[in-house]
């Protein structure tokens, strides 16, 4: 560990009208809270005093367990078994720099990591200030083993599927199966809606293929290395429905494919109406049958207990709490396993008078004390996670968050 923690991309933090939150004997802490431009440069970065300071007031706790019985880092990290951790919550909480740095940590611990972005509008490049767009696999510069990169491009990932299916000129599915000789069970269908499904895809279905496309690239020999594999993914609201999309497309697909049956026994009939185009429909025929088995994929992983942890990163802040309650809720009854709520960007205390911060902390106190009320937040372990004085970009400022964070 360096003996100055000076956080690389300090010089990147715009906000400046910095409030002295606290003095050290050493050292003051710094957070900013507004966006002026700055006056002077001069920011005062975290000392080793500071970290250990910070460090031993955001220690892991848990609201209704006591911190022994609490399954911290060590646990997260034992085992060379696979293990998928998913973080989700509200927009803007923080997913992303908390997926980032556990990412880190766990290469840092030994484990080869991947962490992954499901969330349409990315933050990986900008956490990592390395370029990770692309759809491929990235290596990242820092960590001691081997830790991978990878946003997925949603729109990419549903082209595959989408173009199998309007090779024939379609427009989706419904023209698929008119294509197909059935146009008078299109009337039957058009209750799924699965033409409008492909055309305007809901946030979920995106997300959904998204996470298909990478357990596809980890059932292959060249990704078998990887043994922990972490998503940053989309806000709260696509997580739902992705959670419930799995069992909607498998209905949907389900009768599809049901009808496939009916289109294998036409085939004659197909091929002297449509001759070559035959192969063309198995294909789309084949893709979906393809797309309801990854889907079912994506929903045992989500819900296996074994290898997976879903996070819900939040802030002290009501609204926040609110749709992390209804998230774990959603999870809850959908059997994701939760158990973990890390509450991040929580005002350090203070020595001075500064009546905004003042006033902020209170808030954040009531909030937290939601948390502690809440029956569906309660029983989870908490981590506190500060609001730091700098801007998290970059492996050396995730490490030093992801050392504060998971422990
Ligand atoms: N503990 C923290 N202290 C200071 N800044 C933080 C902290 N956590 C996150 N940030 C900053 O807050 C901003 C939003 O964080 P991040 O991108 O991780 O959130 P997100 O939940 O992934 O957002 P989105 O939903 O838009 O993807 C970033 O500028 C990040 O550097």
């Amino acid at each position: 560990m360096a003996s100055c923690s000076v956080i690389p991309s300090a010089s990147s933090l715009v906000s400046s009208s910095l409030c002295k939150l606290f003095t050290s004997r050493n050292s003051i802490a710094t957070v900013g809270l507004l966006s002026f431009a700055p006056k002077s440069s001069s920011f005062v970065l975290l000392s080793i005093k500071q970290r250990a300071y910070h460090e031993s007031s955001f220690r892991v706790r848990s609201v209704a367990v006591p911190v022994e019985d609490v399954a911290g880092f060590d646990d997260m990290v034992a085992g060379t078994q696979r293990k998928y951790y998913m973080l989700g919550g509200k927009g803007g909480v923080g997913k992303t720099s908390c997926a980032a740095s556990l990412a880190v940590k766990f290469a840092d611990s030994g484990h080869p990591t991947l962490v992954v972005s499901t969330d349409p509008a990315h933050s990986l490049s900008d956490s990592f200030a390395q370029d990770l767009t692309g759809g491929t696999l990235v290596p990242v510069e820092g960590p001691e083993c081997p830790l991978f990169a990878l946003e997925i491009n949603p729109d990419k990932a549903r082209e595959e599927f989408r173009s199998a299916t309007q090779k024939n000129g379609g427009t989706g599915v419904k023209d698929f199966m008119e294509g197909m000789g059935l146009g008078m069970l299109v009337e039957q269908l058009g209750e799924l809606k699965l033409g409008e499904l492909l055309d305007t895809p809901p946030p979920g279905l995106d997300e959904a293929m998204a996470i298909a496309k990478v357990m596809q690239f980890l059932e292959s020999q060249e990704y078998s290395m990887f043994t922990r594999i972490v998503f940053d993914t989309a806000p709260t609201g696509h997580t739902l429905r992705l959670l419930s999309l799995p069992d909607f497309l498998d209905a949907s697909i389900g009768k599809i494919l049901k009808l496939r049956q009916k289109i294998t026994s036409a085939t004659s009939a197909i091929k002297s109406v449509f001759g070559q185009e035959q192969t063309t429909q198995q294909d789309a025929a084949d893709k979906l049958e393809q797309l309801r088995e990854r889907m079912i994929k994506v929903r045992e992983l989500f819900r296996d207990t074994d290898s997976t942890e879903f996070v819900i990163v939040t802030i002290p802040a009501v609204m926040a709490i609110n749709e992390s309650s209804r998230l774990r809720a959603s999870l809850k009854k959908e059997n994701v396993p939760v158990k973990k709520l890390v509450v991040n960007q929580i005002l350090p205390p203070s020595a001075t008078d500064c009546k905004f911060c003042a006033m902020k902390r209170k808030d954040q106190s009531r909030a937290l004390d939601m948390i502690q009320n809440d029956p569906e937040l309660s029983n989870l372990t908490l981590i506190q996670a500060p609001l730091v004085d700098v801007e998290i970009r970059g492996v050396p400022a995730l490490k030093f968050l992801g050392d504060i964070i998971w422990k």
